[in-house]
């Protein structure tokens, strides 16, 4: 049966409503009165005016009776992305951070994350974590997981279990860190690398996928991450890691790494920057870098929350953009203390507006450019945006649908609003209560 854009797949269901999302040219697009209709593979079968539905649902072969209409108070947006997000450090996320990187990682988060040796503890924060985000609207997720392996094989089992989009990284740390019982060799870590890729690969989950993942330039010796510059190569996989988030860790940086230029020459020097590549933070980059980012198609993450609650610094996002460096949003759970995308779009605005207050020629971002950051851009900063971020026929189904008026939920309307003015209010002020239904390639996830 053939469809407007000639998909195969019989269209599965369709809304009739307001659409919000975000082109490449566009930072904020709103379709009033759109039906989007979407087929038994989870992708978007169409996107017409809502008064062709006589002809669509005739030529597209559904009843239009059976179509589902977003109330006046509601919008269909993309799915957000969080580019950059340590599963493994929800159990402590909102508490320990009152001290600087460096010390935070061997006071708190070395030790807690050596906790997930045991399996039996890393379902129970996985679980919550995965379900948490989820209800919080993130469709897609970059996690952190933790040197072991079958921890992390775990991740990756309740990422798929619950239908969310995920790139899942087993840490790689083989220098040596004062913690005792949280470190792998040099060898453990290739080894266990290559076996956590396999097994992953192994499932076949389509939509959660392994990402190398040395955790940063200080955690790792050259070899090791010479070794993990190989592995991505040749399996083509995403790497992640961690640049120039705090002063203290660019100068250790420079002392572990004498013969290199800059931080992100080290990353460079192992092959470690690519089109697949996403890096955390960035606070500290020069433009020089930014080229070397520019040339190599790496992209950022910027995890504002993280980097006020740690007291790393402010990313000059504005900056990172006229770079034309690509650049997501991240939580930076547990540096950064909300597991929600929103948290992350508020403080990336707060962060802008730091910026203008210690210089009035700076230009603040807008709330469409953020949002966009925090659906399309996390799509183009994780290479997934030929298949998620934005609503394009063929891309997967991967929304929420949000319900700015929810009874019980945070935001009171006193009148009828045009949709930029219900998105402006929910990225200000919303919550999960807003998010009544959640999707990721056409499978309804949230209510679970
Ligand atoms: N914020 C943050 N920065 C890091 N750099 C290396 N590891 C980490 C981490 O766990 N969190
Ligand atoms: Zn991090």
């Amino acid at each position: 049966m053939e469809t407007p854009d000639n998909s195969t797949a019989a269209v599965k269901f369709v809304f009739r409503g307001t659409l919000v999302h975000s082109t490449p040219e566009e930072a904020l697009q709103i379709r009033e009165d759109a039906l989007l209709g979407v087929d038994a593979d989870g992708k978007i079968a169409f996107i017409e005016d809502g008064k062709k539905l006589q002809d669509i649902s005739k030529s597209s072969g559904f009843n239009p009776s059976a179509i589902t209409q977003l109330g006046q108070q509601e919008f269909l947006m993309p799915g957000m992305i969080d580019t950059h997000i340590h599963a493994s450090q929800y159990s402590y996320a909102g508490t320990a951070l009152d001290m600087p990187l460096l010390q935070w990682l061997n006071t708190y988060t070395f030790p807690v994350e050596s906790r997930f040796k045991d399996l039996e503890f890393a379902k129970q924060v996985y679980t919550q974590v995965v379900k948490r985000t989820l209800r919080n609207g993130t469709t897609t997720a970059c996690y952190f997981a933790t040197i072991h392996t079958d921890a992390s094989l775990q991740l990756g089992r309740i990422a798929h279990d619950f239908g969310q989009r995920a790139l899942v990284g087993k840490v790689c740390m083989d220098r040596d860190n004062g913690v005792t019982d949280y470190s792998e060799t040099s060898q453990e870590s290739q080894d266990e690398t290559n076996r956590f890729i396999k097994e992953l690969l192994n499932q076949k989950y389509p939509r959660v996928k392994p990402v190398v993942t040395p955790r940063f330039a200080p955690s790792c010796t050259e070899p090791l991450l010479a070794q993990l510059g190989e592995i991505a190569k040749n399996n083509n996989l995403h790497i992640q890691s961690h640049i120039s988030e705090n002063l203290e860790e660019i100068t250790l940086v420079k002392g572990l790494f004498p013969q290199s230029e800059s931080y992100t020459d080290v990353y460079h020097r192992f092959n470690l920057l690519t089109n697949k590549t996403v890096m955390a933070h960035g606070c500290h980059l020069s433009d020089e870098e930014l080229v070397l980012f520019r040339e190599t198609g790496a992209a950022l993450s910027h995890c504002p929350n993280s980097n006020f609650s740690l007291c790393s610094g402010v990313l000059n996002v504005r900056n990172v953009l006229n770079h034309n460096v690509k650049l997501g949003l991240g939580t930076d759970v547990a540096g950064g203390y909300s597991s929600s995308m929103l948290d992350a779009v508020r403080r990336t605005l707060d962060a802008s507006k730091v910026l203008k207050i210690q210089d009035p020629e700076h230009k603040t971002l807008s709330f469409e450019e953020v949002f966009r950051l925090a659906t399309l851009g996390g799509s183009q900063a994780l290479s997934l945006d030929d298949r998620t971020g934005n609503f394009e026929v063929g891309k997967d189904f991967d929304a929420l649908r949000v319900n700015v008026a929810a009874p019980g939920g945070p935001i009171d309307l006193i009148q009828k609003e045009k949709p930029q003015i219900l998105l402006e209010k929910f990225l200000n002020l919303g919550d999960d209560r807003n998010i009544v239904e959640v999707f990721v390639a056409g499978r309804k996830v949230v209510p679970f």
